[in-house]
């Protein structure tokens, strides 16, 4: 059995929390090259404990097949351990609250898997950070061929310590870390499957428990989702980026310097930057309301004077390369009333119609110069506050059009999150040639930093 020591851990961790800055050169490629494939543990025998990190993160509906996509995901994999007679231990995370429970994951994993998923509630000892043996007890009895979830991951404190840990801090918590891998290599496994497609917080489940393991590998479905549709989006010729996380801006800028980008789309919050930005080289002055009123930094709303540059300096760029941007020219603010030009106080919150229509135009201009050539089209998020319907006809008005270009002959591909709940409220799955189930790992496997599961099973896989 592997253990880790605690200067391995602190290292360890080092390396996750840095991210990119630890390995700026690595490319998609290289990770996935580097990290095994399931079949990669084909001699691992029959009544090993193989524990899973999966997409856990599902809210199953009243039937199979509503709400559980990501559960679906991770079928064939554990169908495949199953065959292989591996005793299996699902864990990992739902939403972003302890208090959330996997009761409904399990019942709808043994409904998917045809068999029965226990779910054991309490595994951890949070005095020690290790655990419990009861819970180690009850994986050890089970059945060659079982599979049983633990519960909710980010019940325990320890799941969440590395989101906002800078790097001095990681001396206090690699004691505590090493402690928790130990335990699960001493008393549960050393080998570890990642199935958790969307997991790409850093959480200890996905990037530290890899560091004690003895085998580790990706599993088929995410594998699959790196190698096929992901490897189409490096190479898209339109991204649509929208939504209101301003750091969107970094993948931005992280795709256009691949060089296959024609043109870009910006929509929603983050579109006020680059509007702003094409105002100031174009000396047409743009205000953004209560979005550029220092007073709201605290908002997620709110575009620091810095985006504002960094969005002056891609779209200089950009332009150098022969790329278009299509901004809104019209916003929705609070009172539900379209305005071409905000005064200092109104807050964007949808696009307006005749943004609505820009776009459609723009979609019209993309086909008309690409969609025999057998284009590709990445979006990303939603142009306003769809929640709500005063806020939603930018959002509604958009999804047709990634139809418009499918059936155009361009391959459309949209990455998950709030992306593809729009998809699912306001069009047809067969709209777009491929749906992702994540947001944030897309990004992170076509923008500015790694995947951190994905630096992790590296690493695991190269000690
Ligand atoms: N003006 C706005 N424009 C766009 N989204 C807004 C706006 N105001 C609030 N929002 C909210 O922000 C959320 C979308 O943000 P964003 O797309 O950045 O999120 P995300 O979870 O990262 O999605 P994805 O996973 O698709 O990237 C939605 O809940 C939306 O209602
Ligand atoms: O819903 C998601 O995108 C995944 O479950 C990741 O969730 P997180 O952003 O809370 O880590």
């Amino acid at each position: 059995m592997s253990t880790v020591s605690v200067a391995q851990m602190k290292s360890w961790c080092e390396k996750i929390v840095k991210g990119r800055e630890a390995a700026p050169d690595l490319t998609l490629g290289d990770y996935l090259s580097a990290v095994p494939s399931l079949d990669s543990l084909s001699d691992v025998p029959a009544g090993t404990v193989v524990l899973v990190r999966g997409d856990v993160d599902a809210k199953p509906g009243a039937s199979v097949g509503e709400g559980d996509i990501r559960l679906r995901s991770m079928v064939e994999t554990l169908k495949y351990g199953i065959a292989k007679g591996w005793k299996q231990v699902v864990f990992g995370h739902i939403g972003r609250e302890p208090e959330k429970s996997l009761d409904k994951v399990a019942k709808r994993l043994g409904e998917l898997l045809g068999q029965e998923v226990p779910l054991i509630k309490d595994w951890v000892d949070t005095d020690a950070n290790e655990i419990k043996l009861a819970a180690a007890e009850a994986v050890k009895a089970a059945e060659p061929g079982s599979v049983v979830v633990l519960e909710n991951t980010r019940a325990y404190d320890i799941e969440r310590v590395l989101w906002k840990a800078k790097v001095e801090e990681l001396e206090a918590l690699a004691p505590k870390l090493a402690a928790f891998a130990n335990s699960i290599a001493e008393h549960l496994t050393n080998v570890y499957v990642n199935e958790a497609f969307s997991a790409g917080s850093l959480d200890v489940s996905s990037v530290v428990v890899p560091a004690v393991m003895d085998r580790v590998a990706l599993g088929k479905y995410a594998a699959g989702e790196f190698n096929g549709p992901m490897q189409k989006c490096l190479k898209t010729d339109l991204a649509v980026f929208s939504g209101i996380k301003i750091d969107k801006l970094d993948d931005m800028e992280a795709m256009i310097a691949r060089g296959t980008i024609k043109q870009i789309f910006a929509s929603g919050s983050l579109a006020m930057a680059i509007r702003k930005a094409i105002g100031m080289l174009d000396n047409e002055p743009v205000c953004l309301g209560a979005a550029e009123d220092p007073a709201n930094s605290g908002a997620p709303w709110y575009i620091p004077p810095a985006r504002v540059e960094q969005a002056k300096a891609i779209v200089a760029d950009g332009r150098e390369k022969g790329i278009t941007f299509t901004v809104p020219v019209d916003s929705v603010i609070e009172d539900g009333s379209a305005k071409d030009t905000l005064t200092p106080s109104d807050q964007q919150l949808d696009i307006g119609p005749k943004s609505i229509e820009h776009f459609h135009n723009g979609v019209g201009d993309f086909i008309e110069k690409n969609a025999s050539g057998g284009a590709v089209a990445f979006h990303n998020g939603v142009f306003g506050m769809f929640e709500d319907p005063k806020f939603e006809a930018g959002t509604k008005a958009w999804i047709p059009e990634l139809k418009r270009m499918k059936d155009a002959g361009v391959e459309v591909y949209v990455g998950g999150g709030e992306g593809g709940k729009a998809l699912d409220k306001y069009g047809e799955p067969d709209w777009v040639t491929h749906c992702f189930t994540a947001g944030g790992t897309v990004l992170n496997a076509l923008g500015s930093e790694p995947v951190p599961y994905l630096v992790a099973l590296k690493m695991a896989a190269e000690k």
